[in-house]
């Protein structure tokens, strides 16, 4: 076993650290998006030849990272409140909570790639870029500044969710909960935030096989839903542009909720021979009183971002031309506050209330399993799939 060292000085503290980098021989599988032992060694090789001082905050990233892919969960016991320098690290190492080995390898190869953009990197990073995941379809995920980013990138398609989306969705929201960013961002690429389920899911519905096709879309929107009731940490909305359906829905299940004023808001249920998912059933009474959630579940009512803000939907309307600037300026600061904070902030709040969600979104599917089969919704499919219709 070798060692490596790399020297860390604490905020507050004159003195200079060292900490011992152990070069010990992993044995984890290579999986697809995952580091692999060798991108691991590379990456400990290349902190050596880091030509500027990455800053402490780094080096405990660093260190908190290395510890947990070798070791798993920090185990020690807590250094006392004079001892800075052990403390520190101690407290980054048990930030990480239980961030599997794995993920913190990735993540360990991921911040020496972002530490060293010209290096050459043998993980998917593209230099001068966002951390990228790559992998996704239907997706484009970056990380960071503590944010994890997560765009819809069907753009030609107004971002409609089609079957592929919603699975990368979960696996993107279950990464994003064990990743080591502090909030998660959802935002939408081109014009539109989304225009929700794709009709086409709709169709290659084999003969006979329509009860079949709807009792797993009703399986897959139960579980897609229970992805955003149980996200642990601060999830944002960032609508970009128009909404429609699911995407609209969902938002009474975010932290906040923050919206171009080229946005619009639109829940064309009944048009569509279909009714109310997300939660929104549960959400939108509540946030905007039965009447106001009826007007926009039932009437489909498409509301601006003005209105919207108005009736507690989006937290707050930026001027189209500064939004992405404005919005992001404020999601950093938002990222550098105590992630566990946050965490456990967000758990206190919407705890009690997950019991109650779960069973609001096992109704909800069960119900539109049911619309799915009706005449009133088909009619609607098949006029929107032959041009006859549109929003
Ligand atoms: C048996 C059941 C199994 C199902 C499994 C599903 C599981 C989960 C279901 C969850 C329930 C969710 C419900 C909803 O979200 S309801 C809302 C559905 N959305 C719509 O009805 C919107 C339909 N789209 C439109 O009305 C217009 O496209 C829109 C107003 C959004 C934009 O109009 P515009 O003129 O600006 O642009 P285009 O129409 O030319 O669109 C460009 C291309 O994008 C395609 N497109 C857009 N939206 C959708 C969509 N939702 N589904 C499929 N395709 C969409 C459009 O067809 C154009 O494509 P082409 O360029 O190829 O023509």
């Amino acid at each position: 076993m070798g060692w490596e060292q790399i020297e860390i000085s604490v905020p507050n503290c004159s003195s200079l650290q060292v900490i011992s980098f152990p070069v010990v021989q992993l044995h984890l599988n290579r999986t697809a998006m995952r580091a692999s032992q060798k991108d691991f060694e590379n990456a400990m090789n290349q902190v050596k030849l880091l030509k500027k001082d990455p800053g402490n905050e780094a080096k405990l990233k660093l260190y908190a990272l290395y510890k947990q892919a070798t070791e798993g969960p920090c185990n020690t016991p807590k250094p006392g409140v004079f001892d800075l320098i052990n403390k520190a690290k101690w407290d980054a190492w048990n930030a990480l909570g239980s961030l599997p080995k794995e993920t913190a390898r990735q993540n360990y190869v991921d911040l020496v790639s972002s530490l060293s953009p010209s290096l050459e990197s043998s993980s998917q990073v593209e230099p001068g870029t966002d951390r990228k995941s790559t992998g996704y379809e239907t997706l484009m995920v970056t990380s960071e500044d503590g944010i994890t980013k997560i765009m819809l990138n069907r753009p030609t398609k107004k971002n409609a969710l089609n079957v592929e989306m919603y699975h990368e969705i979960m696996h993107a929201l279950k990464a994003a909960s064990e990743d080591d960013s502090a909030i998660t961002v959802l935002t939408g690429n081109g014009d539109y935030y989304s225009s929700g389920n794709d009709l086409t899911n709709f169709t290659d519905i084999p003969p006979g096989g329509v009860e079949e096709k709807a009792k797993n879309g009703a399986i897959l929107l139960r579980e897609f839903v229970g992805c955003f009731i149980d996200f642990p940490k601060p999830l944002i909305a960032m609508v970009n542009g128009p909404a429609v359906g699911i995407s609209v829905t969902l938002l009474g299940l975010f932290d906040a909720v923050y919206a171009s004023d080229r946005a619009t808001f639109h829940t064309p249920f009944s048009h569509l021979g279909q009714s109310p998912e997300g939660c929104s059933s549960y959400t939108f009474p509540k946030i905007m009183s039965p009447a106001k959630a009826i007007e926009m579940l039932v009437f489909g009512k498409k509301l601006t971002a003005g209105e919207a803000c108005a009736q507690g939907l989006v937290t707050e309307v930026f001027p189209d031309s500064t939004f992405q600037k404005e919005v992001w300026t404020r999601l950093k600061a938002f990222a550098k506050l105590p992630p566990n904070a946050m965490r456990i902030s967000k758990e206190i709040i919407r705890n009690r209330e997950k019991e109650k969600l779960h069973a609001v979104n096992a109704e909800e599917c069960s119900v539109l399993q049911g619309r799915w089969l009706s005449d009133e919704c088909m009619n609607a499919v098949v006029n929107f799939l032959s041009r006859k219709s549109k929003l």
